[in-house]
């Protein structure tokens, strides 16, 4: 079953300058299965945020249509989580709280949720950190407390947009790791922004490359390798390399500094 589909998606915006519609994204199709993990990979300003808003529901398109789960979107999408590089935790709440926040809007006992989330903190290794305030924990435990708030809600789909891209290297890589792991175990869909190519084919089961902006799919790669559910195992496959070389190639990465140095 198709999950997420864009059907020939175009989306304008009022351009500061001239007061006039500009397209920030054009003609953009993708079709997300059901347990498919796809990134979306493109240069700054591309509209790769803006493909994501329009899945959420939060923007919709100029042209085209969206669908999740074979509805059209035409309001915000409950079945629906985001993630993004700012945890946006509420600072008054402890971390056990925050992560209940979702489960409580949707009328869920106190009891329930409590132990939803104690579950999912233990699961992103928070375990004894549940009743800290976001200012007592570091950038990668708050990401993490991010992780299970997205998770609690139990989310069809999830929306990732550049959801480690703040935290040092190898903590990004254990919590890639958790990532991968929950989104397999339960299946879930997700679509997945980022400026890291490594990231991109360790997590992911199909890579869609976009052009700058207006941004539209210039190709699609299915990433083929085994342990998409152990990024750290697939990190060190020699497949990797000759991928990584393919997307830059496509985004052009060196080319515009090689023309400045000669
Ligand atoms: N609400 C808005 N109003 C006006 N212009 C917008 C709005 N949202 C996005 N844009 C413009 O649309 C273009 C695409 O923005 P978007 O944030 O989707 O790109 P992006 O690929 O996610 O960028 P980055 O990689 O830098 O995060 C940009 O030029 C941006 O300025």
């Amino acid at each position: 079953m198709i999950e997420i589909e864009f059907r020939k998606v175009g989306k304008s915006f009022i351009d500061r300058q001239t007061s006039q519609p500009r397209a920030a994204v054009t003609n953009v199709n993708i079709a997300v299965r059901s347990g498919e993990v796809v990134s979306i990979i493109g240069p700054s300003g591309c509209g790769k945020s803006t493909l994501l808003n329009m899945g959420s529901g939060l923007y919709l398109p100029t042209t085209g249509e969206v669908y999740v789960g074979g509805e059209l979107v035409t309001k915000p999408v409950r079945k629906v989580a985001f993630m993004l590089q700012k945890d946006l935790l509420m600072p008054w709440r402890t971390i056990r709280a925050n992560v209940a926040l979702g489960l409580e809007i949707d009328g869920v006992s106190a009891a329930e949720r409590d132990k939803v989330a104690r579950d999912l903190l233990a699961k992103c290794h928070l375990k004894g950190f549940e009743d800290h305030y976001p200012y007592q924990l570091s950038g990668g435990m708050r990401q993490r407390a991010a992780l299970a708030r997205t998770l609690a809600v139990d989310p069809q789909v999830l929306l990732l947009d550049e959801p480690f891209s703040a935290l040092d290297a190898q903590t990004k890589m254990i919590l890639q790791q958790d990532l991968a792991k929950m989104l397999y175990e339960k299946k879930k869909t997700a679509l997945f922004i980022t400026h890291d190519l490594i990231e991109g084919i360790a997590l992911s089961d199909r890579l869609l490359v976009m052009s700058e902006r207006p941004g539209t799919i210039i190709e699609e790669i299915e990433v083929n390798l085994p342990h998409r559910d152990n990024p750290l195992e697939r990190r060190k496959l020699p497949e990797i390399g000759p991928l990584a070389g393919r997307l830059m190639e496509l985004l052009k990465v060196g080319k515009d500094q090689e023309a400045e140095l000669h």
